[in-house]
């Protein structure tokens, strides 16, 4: 028998369930549809649904497709059939291709529509003043640490934390033709600079002047404009730009990743496994902070991050950005809020969401 004749059964089996699943993909849509026609003109997106469902589906998968390939799946099929409800539209800092365009893709899936903005400021604005549904905001970065300007947008906007994403960063060299001679210069994002400084030591002459841009996407821009330049960006811009990969991966530290939180109009009830984020001021004397923390380790809640950040108010004075486990409506959470209140001089809870889980 031919390898053809081999191939057949399976082939006429694929298509078989293809039809089945196709038929069982638009009855979901259709649940969908109904769903969105009860929630009526109210919120569409409900970010703690979306992780129990990605939850479950990991929990009840034991075939072949690994958790994280049926989780990408099902991401997409919650895309799609949200969209019937209503499509969102998601602000980022742009141009098309950043990382966080990537992070807002993963989050949402692909049926979001995203749109790019100038600055993170102006992401959040839109937002604000309800054009948008919701903005995807780079928070940390594993080996870079804070995103300042993220951090003081959080102080002063109305808009509440309902989600995380969680993205791998990967950056490569890219050029518009594909060899290293005559090199004058390399354009990034100042943090994928510094997050591929080593390599860069090792790989460029040390003429190649360094020059730090907007964003990873704009690199890659400029380096399509400019033979005797390259740029440091992701998969995303190489293919937006047209650009040969000179080198993958040259980022020093293999786990580098980056964290975002997504922001809009609404506070998500819990879902079993979640994060919240606060923002906490004291009074500039001795043993504040201390005190600050005891409310949530006599409660029971760990506290998964701690950043401070000058606060604009006063000389030498800091609000701490801290993000702790389980959700600010549960019991333990709730009481370390209450006795925080009593101990903060400012108190602001950024928003309580599920952990990601993509
Ligand atoms: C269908 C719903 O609306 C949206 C779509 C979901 C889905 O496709 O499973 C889940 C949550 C919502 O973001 C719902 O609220 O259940």
């Amino acid at each position: 028998m031919s390898t053809d004749d081999l191939l057949a059964p399976h082939r006429e089996a694929i298509d078989h369930i293809d039809q089945t699943i196709l038929g069982l993909l638009n009855e979901r849509a259709a649940h969908a549809r109904a769903i969105g026609e009860l929630k009526g003109s109210g919120v569409v997106y409900r970010p703690e649904r979306e992780a129990q469902v990605l939850r479950r589906i990991q929990s009840l998968n034991q075939g072949l497709l690994s958790n994280e390939a049926v989780a990408r799946l099902f991401r997409e099929i919650m895309s799609e059939c949200l969209a019937v409800e209503r499509p969102l539209t998601i602000t980022y800092l742009g141009p098309e291709g950043t990382f966080t365009q990537q992070a807002a893709m993963k989050h949402f899936g692909h049926a979001a529509h995203t749109q790019p903005c100038a600055t993170i400021d102006e992401a959040f604005r839109l937002v604000e003043a309800r054009q948008a549904d919701y903005v995807v905001a780079p928070i940390e970065n594993s080996t870079e640490g804070a995103v300042g300007r993220t951090l003081d947008l959080l102080v002063a906007s109305p808009l509440k934390a309902c989600g995380e994403v969680v993205l791998r960063i990967h950056h490569h060299l890219l050029r518009k033709v594909e060899h290293q001679d005559g090199i004058t210069k390399v354009y990034a994002h100042a943090q994928a600079l510094s997050q591929c400084h080593e390599w860069l030591n090792k790989n460029l002459p040390a003429n190649v002047a360094r020059i730090a841009v907007a964003s990873n996407a704009r690199a890659a821009q400029l380096a399509a404009e400019d033979e005797n330049a390259v740029a440091i960006a992701s998969q995303a811009a190489a293919e937006r730009f047209n650009l040969c990969k000179l080198a993958s991966n040259i980022e020093d530290e293999p786990n580098n990743t980056t964290r975002f939180l997504v922001l809009g109009h609404q506070t998500t009830t819990p879902s079993g496994l979640d994060k919240t984020s606060l923002i906490v001021s004291a009074p500039n004397k001795v043993g504040t902070v201390h005190e600050l923390l005891q409310s949530l380790s006599k409660n029971g809640v760990s506290m998964t991050k701690l950043e401070s950040r000058p606060s604009k108010a006063g000389l030498w004075e800091y609000v701490f950005f801290i993000d702790v486990e389980g959700h600010a409506d549960d019991g333990p959470v709730h009481r370390a809020l209450t006795d925080l209140q009593e101990e903060a001089a400012f108190l602001k809870i950024i928003g309580a969401y599920p952990k990601a889980v993509l």
